[in-house]
């Protein structure tokens, strides 16, 4: 080889080679050559040293070879790195790596301190005759008479010396020492490199700390799909190690079945169009667990482009316990607790949703408003845990005889709604409403007792532009209009009974109105002794003069006033107003006998809590002489009989507030004969129903006779209502009943006119 063919050679590999004989230049040539080699390819630092250690010694033909390496602090230590040529004795070469090992080089100190100094190679001819030569003894003893060596440079700095010896005392051309100066910064690319590397798996290492410490998973992916990070929370959201995914498809891994085309056809559309609708965002995404399940995960992805390729990256965490948690709470807030049907709310939104899917057209949606007829008795005559129990066994039974389909809901208290999206006709809800009347039928087991549940059912079918509100409400009418034609019925809604409702509404606001405005009124109607026509009391009967429609009766407006509790405001005022005139009429009458005043309590009136004392405070007010009047309450036996002990009670306490206490209606409602005799009752009024047949039949007459023989056996007065005329009058003195009311005496009438009635002292005389 030539000169230039050496320096091009040389240049390939990156040296500027200095020029020597032909045979020594190619030598050291294919030292750099060997060094570069192994520079690159050496897996580590140390095989590079062992590799370069090697070359050196063959190319040389020096025998021993050693690294050593910088420690901070200023000093050279062995690396326990060697060559040593198989002809050289190895006990020589023992004894001197046992001498040489433990020593530290400081710069300047030896062969090796020198290098660390002046950063240049160097020989040391003689090392036995070297007075600063630590291993002037084991060299001797070694028979190793010369050394040299030389850095490796990393930058600027020296990581490591490389020291070579020979037995014959040698000195190294210029040209060598030149190329193992160039060896050692070839060798100093090789630490460096091991330094980057050394920082960039502290750093991963750090990294997967940090990742591995994390409560939330990790996981990297490339473009094709395939996992590349997986941290320990990963390995314990999704079961799978982080050995046993790495490589493996993100799809087929965590992605389930169902999901895996859209997770392939998102990442190729980003591949394709740089587009995610993903990305950066947080998102709750269906995962697969390594057992199969499907559960809920949060997650947040983002890209980084690397080197043109993309990857992604993704913090994830399990959100079940949230879910269900969430759900947990829905379901709470859309169902009821006891029987754990749909609520009132989840009923109207699903009905809305039915009737917005046939918006148009809305027919065959069927509401069946479901009310369980006294349902109050079981809770007061069982206790409320039996109600419950009814109520949980109405759902089941109401659940299992309507489709999957339909949904049956509890409103609230006794009342059940039942939405049917898909009834054909009227016949057809009817036909569910009996089935639901028939599953209901059979005994309800409680824990002792059984009981009967009966309800009441109001059916609606949706009409066009109905909303859902409007359609539970027209069942709900319907209902309370199947609830008054008796009991455990069932009623189709029709437009009369909105237009009742309308009515009935109108009217709950006049009569607000009314009681502010006082446009209530009395009349009284004078009740008189059988056997002499006197008059012995009078019946205040309440009248409303409305601003338009004129005088109205009771019938057309103490229903509603009941129903919404306003019978309660107004009563007192009966009571207040009838108190008031009564004590201004006590002086009218030239007579021993007190006069009679009666009102009407309402059912509503006697389960009023503060009834008595109400009547006390009044009664206070008004201080009646109970010689001139004798105060009396007439309340119906269906009002006593919806809690009789209650009522009762009540009674027992108006009582002893002294006033008289009349059964009004008597014969008309579900009464207790038994009942009666521990009543604080004085007087029964019989119905004006059985008076008004008495002149044709024999049977109002038996049954007149019967409750005033009761009333006499039981020492209360006996009066009969609806006395209209001369023979109805005759026969009920000749059954011995004690008073009579009715328009054979006198209508109700004003107060002003029946004043002019007592003042006169008029004696309505028989008129037979
Ligand atoms: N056909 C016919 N009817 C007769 C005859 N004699 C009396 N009447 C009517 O029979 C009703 C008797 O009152 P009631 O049975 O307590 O029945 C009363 C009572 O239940 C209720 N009521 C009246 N005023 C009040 C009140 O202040 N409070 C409450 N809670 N209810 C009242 O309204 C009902 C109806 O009262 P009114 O319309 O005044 O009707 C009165 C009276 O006008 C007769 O010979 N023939």
């Amino acid at each position: 080889m030539n000169m230039s063919g050496c320096f091009n050679a040389a240049e390939q590999i990156g040296v500027k080679m200095p020029c020597s004989s032909d045979d020594a230049t190619t030598r050291y040539l294919h030292l750099l050559k060997e060094v570069a080699v192994a520079a690159n390819e050496a897996i580590g630092v140390d095989a590079a040293l062992r590799k370069i250690l090697q070359s050196v010694c063959r190319v040389t033909g020096w025998p021993v070879g050693h690294t050593l390496k910088y420690r901070p602090g200023g000093e050279l230590v062995s690396t326990g790195i060697w060559h040593v040529d198989d002809r050289y004795p190895t006990d020589s070469f023992e004894a001197f790596r046992r001498a040489s090992e433990p020593l530290c080089f400081t710069s300047g100190i030896g062969l090796p301190g020198p290098v660390l100094l002046e950063g240049q190679p160097l020989e040391v001819i003689n090392t036995h005759a070297d007075a600063h030569f630590p291993r002037q003894d084991a060299t001797m003893a070694a028979g190793l008479a010369t050394g040299f060596a030389f850095p490796v440079r990393s930058g600027n700095s020296i990581t490591a010396v490389l020291e070579f010896f020979t037995t014959r005392p040698q000195r190294l051309s210029p040209e060598l020492l030149d190329v193992m100066a160039q060896v050692g910064v070839q060798l100093g690319r090789v630490f460096e490199r091991q330094n980057a590397q050394q920082a960039l798996l502290a750093s991963e290492q750090r990294s997967r700390q940090i990742l591995d410490s994390a409560g939330d998973a990790f996981i990297g992916m490339d473009a094709r799909g395939a996992i590349t990070a997986w941290n320990r929370a990963a390995e314990t959201i999704f079961g799978w190690s982080r050995a046993e995914v790495l490589g493996q498809t993100v799809a087929e891994t965590i992605v389930p079945d169902q999901y895996r085309d859209a997770h392939q056809r998102g990442l190729a559309r980003f591949l394709t169009h740089g587009k995610a609708q993903a990305l950066g965002q947080r998102l709750e995404l269906p995962a697969l667990h390594r057992d199969g399940r499907e559960f809920p995960l949060e997650i947040t992805l983002w890209s980084l482009e690397e080197e043109n390729d993309w990857s992604f990256f993704a913090f994830a965490h399990d959100i079940s316990a949230r879910k269900e948690a969430e759900q947990a709470l829905e379901h709470r807030a859309l169902h009821d607790a006891l029987t754990g049907l749909p609520n009132r709310a989840l009923v109207l939104d699903r009905l809305q949703q039915c009737l917005s899917r046939r918006a148009g057209s809305n027919d065959g949606i069927a509401v069946l408003f479901i009310d369980l007829d006294h349902f109050k008795r079981i809770n007061d005559s069982f206790g409320h845990d039996a109600g419950d129990q009814v109520l949980i066994t109405v759902a089941q039974r109401l659940r299992q005889v309507m489709r999957p389909t339909d949904t049956v809901a509890r409103l609230a208290g006794d009342e059940f709604v039942i939405v049917c999206p898909d009834v054909a006709s009227h016949t057809d809800a009817i036909a569910i409403a009996q089935r639901l009347l028939a599953e209901l039928a059979p005994p309800i087991q409680l824990k002792e007792d059984s009981v009967f549940v009966a309800a009441s059912i109001g059916i609606a079918m949706a009409e066009p532009g109905w909303d859902a509100e409007k359609l539970i409400g027209s069942a709900d009418i319907a209902m309370y209009e199947a609830k008054t034609g008796g009991h455990s019925h069932y009623q189709l809604f029709d437009e009369q009974m909105q237009m009742q409702v309308t009515t009935r509404l109108q009217i709950e606001n006049e009569l607000h109105r009314a009681l502010d405005h006082g446009e209530f009124c009395l009349f009284f109607q004078p009740i008189v002794a059988a056997a002499t026509g006197e008059v012995v009391s009078v019946e205040a009967l309440l009248r409303w003069q409305h601003p338009v429609k004129g005088l109205l009766s009771p019938a057309e407006f103490i229903p509603i006033a009941e129903e919404t509790g306003l019978i309660v405001p107004i009563g007192t005022w009966v009571i207040e107003e009838t108190c008031r005139l009564a004590q201004a009429w006590s002086f009218l009458r030239d007579t021993h006998l007190p006069l009679g005043i009666s009102v009407n309590l309402s059912p509503r009136q006697l389960l009023q809590s503060d009834l008595v004392d109400t009547v006390k405070r009044i009664f206070s007010t008004c201080a009646f002489d109970p010689s001139r009047i004798e105060f009396g309450f007439e309340v119906t036996e269906t009002a006593v009989m919806n809690d009789p002990e209650a009522a009762a009670s009540t009674l027992q306490a108006l009582r002893e507030l002294g006033a008289q206490i009349a059964i009004d209606d008597f014969g008309t409602g579900y009464s207790s004969l038994a009942y009666l005799k521990h009543f604080p009752v004085d007087t029964l009024k019989i119905d004006r129903s059985f008076v008004m047949g008495i002149s044709e039949g024999n049977v109002d007459q038996a049954i007149v006779r019967a409750v005033t023989g009761l009333g006499h056996a039981l020492d209360l007065v006996v009066v009969a209502e609806g006395v209209e005329t001369a023979e109805q009058a005759r026969i009920l003195r000749h059954l011995e009943v004690d008073l009579l009311q009715g328009f054979l005496y006198a209508h109700p009438q004003p107060a002003e006119q029946l004043e002019a009635l007592l003042l006169n002292a008029c004696r309505v005389t028989r008129s037979a």
